[in-house]
């Protein structure tokens, strides 16, 4: 069991921002999800969050209504990376990573040890270890970013939630952070604007638009010249690699006929 939605739908006045989708990843996969600006996945990650709650539908955590899962609970089993945000507050990396710790935390203070294993280790997997002191605010928009990261997997969870996390990222940085997340054994959710990362990383994309699923299944079954002529209204090649079957996606001036 993990984190799904069923036949979720949020209403913003009227307007079906998320309008009846279901996602039921499989323990321990990654999936994209995908789309053009507007199309709702940010909000799909925010139902999923327990942010907000769907009009109609359910998100549930191990079979559960996520609405009846205790805050602290959901906190400790679902960790989240939002698009950028930005803090005039002094905190060290360090400061920012130990945030992650904060649902493990008892009355009694828990157990401080397993906090400072977790944090070492999300500083080393997302290369923060030599900036550990430095002042968050201070750091470059990458490595920012890298430090959200780094709380984010200091929470231990068993599901990510990801917004967009290669923002702001150089290649190198945008290559290390999918392959650290599809290493980590949680199921993992990224909305992502990159179809090629999507393509090489993902083990299933979800493609939205206007809210609504348009194609769900492998990046080699979904992401074909004619979905991406439809859904994002541009020409594209698409080779599957020799080594691995994936696609690669190489995108051709002039509009779609
Ligand atoms: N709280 C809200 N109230 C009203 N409308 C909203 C709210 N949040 C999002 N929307 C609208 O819902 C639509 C989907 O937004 P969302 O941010 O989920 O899309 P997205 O696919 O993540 O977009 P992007 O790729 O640009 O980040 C947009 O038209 C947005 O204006």
């Amino acid at each position: 069991m993990t984190l799904r939605a069923e036949a979720v739908s949020w209403d913003r006045g009227g307007n079906l921002v998320v309008d009846g989708v279901s996602l039921a990843p499989a323990p321990g996969q990654t999936v994209a999800l995908l789309g053009p600006n507007g199309s709702g996945k940010s909000s799909l990650l925010r139902l999923l969050d327990g942010v907000v709650r769907p009009t109609s539908g359910v998100v549930t955590l191990d079979g559960e209504d996520l609405a009846r899962v205790p805050r602290r609970e959901a906190a400790r089993a679902v960790a989240v990376v939002g698009q950028q945000s930005s803090t005039e507050v002094d905190l060290t990396v360090r400061d920012v990573v130990e945030l992650g710790r904060l649902p493990h935390r008892t009355t009694f203070g828990g157990d401080r040890a397993a906090d400072a294993r977790a944090v070492a280790e999300a500083l080393r997997c997302t290369g923060l270890t030599d900036k550990a002191d430095r002042l968050w605010r201070k750091l470059s928009g990458g490595e920012q970013q890298r430090a959200h990261i780094a709380r984010a997997l200091a929470q231990e969870p068993r599901e990510l939630l990801l917004d967009e996390p290669t923002n702001h990222l150089d290649i190198r940085h945008q290559l290390d952070v999918l392959a650290l997340v599809t290493r980590l054994p949680v199921t993992t959710v990224v909305a992502l604007h990159d179809l090629n990362l999507a393509a090489m990383f993902c083990d299933a994309v979800l493609v939205l638009r206007e809210g609504r699923v348009v194609a769900g299944g492998t990046p080699a079954d979904v992401l074909t010249p004619e979905l991406i002529a439809e859904v994002y209204g541009v020409r594209a090649e698409v080779s599957l690699d020799p080594r691995d079957g994936r696609p690669a996606i190489r995108f051709l001036p002039g509009v779609p006929v």
